[in-house]
């Protein structure tokens, strides 16, 4: 391996001299993006893309609205699929898979690849079904095995003491960051190893997105964690590695404190600045 020049960016990142592997000295790659362009019909949304993302850490992408954060993120678990203009070039590796190959069903990537959306959307069901769900549609029927796992991921969601008494109330009836807290539970329920956020705090208020927060920073000890956010500081604040993306291009990806503080581009520099975005 020789240390990284253009096509692969990424922290720490590495070029290979043959077929990418998922480890450097002393980190793991869990994710790896591999020139990606990405279209909705003939509108190019995303030019020539890699990155890899670091294992147990949290990515946060960054940059102005329509720049494709949200079209980038939704490509590691798929949910692009679902727009019938969508065509991508490249590969998606997680792990060593690539998520993209005919052989791979994608209900069980997205048992590995949950995702938490800007808006919480509960199912109008209980607190205790909501969490159950993914469960429930693997056609697991032992009670006491889902129970456990509710309660496990309540707990891990930082839910449980503020609703254990009660579980079967409607969930549309808890406040929006109770709401998120439940989805990111949800997620947490069926054990995925990657969490894909998009903006998961925007329609939350600021004591709701400490929390969120405080959560997003917990869980990346068991779960490699990709965010979106409008939020610089709240990117400053949680996350490992930046990703600046400026009209579907990838200009700057690195230690979260050194794009914040001593950004290579002048672009990266002028948003982070607030002169532009
Ligand atoms: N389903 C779609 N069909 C056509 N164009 C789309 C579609 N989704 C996104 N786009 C376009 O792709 C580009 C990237 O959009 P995307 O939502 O990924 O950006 P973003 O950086 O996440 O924006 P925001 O911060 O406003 O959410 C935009 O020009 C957008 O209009």
């Amino acid at each position: 391996m020789e240390e990284v020049s253009s096509g692969t960016t990424g922290p720490k990142a590495t070029k290979m001299k043959t077929e990418p592997k998922l480890s450097s000295d002393n980190e793991t790659y869990k994710l790896r993006a591999r020139n990606i362009d990405v279209f909705y019909g003939d509108f190019q949304a995303i030019y020539d893309i890699s990155l890899d993302i670091l294992d147990h850490s949290i990515t946060a992408f960054i940059g102005p609205s329509g720049c494709g954060k949200s079209t980038f993120l939704r490509l590691f678990n798929r949910m692009n699929d679902y727009i019938d203009s969508f065509r991508m070039n490249g590969r998606i590796l997680l792990e060593e898979e690539d998520i993209y190959a005919s052989s791979v069903k994608v209900e069980e990537l997205r048992k590995k690849i949950g995702m938490v959306f800007q808006k919480p959307n509960p199912f109008p069901k209980s607190i205790y079904e909501n969490v159950a769900y993914g469960l429930r549609i693997q056609g697991i029927k032992d009670e006491d095995f889902i129970e456990q796992r509710v309660v496990e991921s309540l707990k891990q969601a930082t839910l449980y003491d503020e609703i254990k008494d009660d579980l079967d109330k409607q969930a549309l009836t808890l406040s929006g960051g109770q709401q998120q807290r439940l989805c990111i539970a949800r997620t947490l329920a069926v054990k995925p190893s990657v969490l894909l956020m998009d903006e998961p705090t925007s329609a939350l208020d600021p004591i709701s997105t400490a929390k969120i927060e405080e959560l997003i920073f917990e869980l990346k000890k068991k779960y490699t964690i990709v965010i979106v956010t409008h939020n610089m500081q709240q990117a400053g604040r949680i996350s490992d590695n930046t990703a600046f993306l400026y009209m579907g291009k990838l200009i700057e990806y690195g230690d979260t404190q050194k794009i914040f503080t001593n950004p290579e581009k002048d672009r990266t520099q002028n948003y982070i600045t607030g002169r532009f975005g």
